[in-house]
This record gives C-alpha cells, sequence and structure tokens, in this order.
C-alpha cells in the first residue's frame, strides 16, 4: 500500500540549502579539516549531499548507528549504540550530521559520549529541527536546514516504517 504524500520541502529546495550549509561549513572550517560523522540511517542522505558542498577543506567521514524509535512514531526515550565508530575522533574537528531532531534525545546522549572520546572541536549540523517537539535543554545546534512544524516527515533520508527513505524530496502523510 502507498501513502498519500504531500512535498513540504522540494529536492530544489534541499539542494539549495544543502549548498549553502556546505558554503558555510567551508568557510567556519578554513585551514582545518572536518570529521563528519552521520547518523545511521536518515541521515545518509543528507550526508552525501552535504559533503559534495564543502570545499577546500579536507573532509574525512564515518558512520555510527543509534536506536531511540524503532519502528515507534514517538521516541521511547531509550537511546542505544547499534554500530560505533569505525575509528578515534581524538583530536578531530567533528560535526555530528543528523537528518532530524525531534526531542533531542539522541543528539543529547551522542554529543554526551562522543565528547568523552575528546574531539577538539564537535558541532551538530541537522537537515530538520522540530523545536517545538523539545523535552532536553542541553543541545546546542550549530548548522540548521529547516525548522519545521510539529509534523511527522518522510523522505529523504526520513522513514516510515522504513519505508519512503528514497524520496528525494521531504514530504507529509495523511494519516
Ligand atoms: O530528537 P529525537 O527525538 O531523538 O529524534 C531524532 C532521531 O530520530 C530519528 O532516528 P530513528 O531512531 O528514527 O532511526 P533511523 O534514522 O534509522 O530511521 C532521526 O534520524 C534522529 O536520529
Ligand atoms: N521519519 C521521521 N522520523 C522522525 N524522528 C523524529 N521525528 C521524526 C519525523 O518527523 N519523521
Amino acid at each position: 500500500m502507498m501513502h498519500n504524500i504531500q512535498t513540504l520541502i522540494s529536492a530544489e529546495e534541499l539542494n539549495a540549502r544543502t549548498a549553502e550549509l556546505g558554503k558555510q561549513i567551508s568557510e567556519d572550517y578554513k585551514g582545518k579539516e572536518v570529521h563528519l560523522i552521520c547518523v545511521l540511517k536518515g541521515g545518509v542522505m543528507f550526508m552525501v549531499d552535504l559533503s559534495k558542498q564543502i570545499q577546500d577543506i579536507p573532509v574525512t567521514m564515518d558512520f555510527m548507528a543509534v536506536s531511540s524509535y524503532g519502528n515507534e512514531v514517538s521516541s521511547s526515550g531509550v537511546v542505544k549504540i547499534v554500530k560505533d565508530l569505525d575509528e578515534s575522533i581524538e583530536g578531530k574537528e567533528v560535526i555530528i550530521v543528523e537528518d532530524i531532531i525531534d526531542s533531542g534525545r539522541t543528539l543529547s546522549y551522542l554529543v554526551n559520549i562522543l565528547k568523552d572520546r575528546k574531539p577538539n572541536s564537535i558541532k551538530i549540523c541537522t537537515l530538520l529541527d522540530k523545536p517545538d517537539r523539545r523535552v532536553v535543554d542541553d543541545v546546542q545546534v550549530d548548522y540548521t536546514g529547516f525548522t519545521i512544524p510539529d509534523k511527522f516527515v518522510l523522505g529523504y533520508g526520513l522513514d516510515y516504517l522504513q519505508r519512503y527513505r528514497n524520496l528525494p524530496y521531504i514530504g507529509t502523510m495523511d494519516s
């Protein structure tokens, strides 16, 4: 069964904003090297496109999977590491790349454990932010693509029951 999906953010808008963020990061980290950490699976599309827009500085990447939602539509509050990083982040300029911040629990947990591994710096870049949903107050977002209202979104990495991650745009769904 397919669902009725409305476009919230088009592919063109995603491309344009991602290019701006990439340019901003390239300027902010001039003369340094950035280590992008993708939070699987939702962050994949955004990280791939964002990385292509970072220019004139060396970029390395690693991947991590945490699970907070499973197949639930809202967060249970329990975060666990499903796949850890392959490489040490000690001394690196880390940017965590996420598809969405909702309650903030995932990033709050992640930043706390990654800080203990002694990166030189750690910043957060999220494509989408739903500030109305925040339940933690210790997450500081450095780069945001779009601030969106409290609505369930999918596409461009974000799933509904593991489907729709392949959509080239962000959509909302009739329930
Ligand atoms: O701010 P929070 O309320 O913690 O929510 C944000 C998290 O939820 C989503 O991941 P999900 O657990 O759905 O995994 P997925 O990326 O593999 O789909 C999203 O990718 C973030 O990691
Ligand atoms: N697919 C999806 N995952 C989320 N995780 C937190 N919020 C959302 C959302 O709106 N959509």
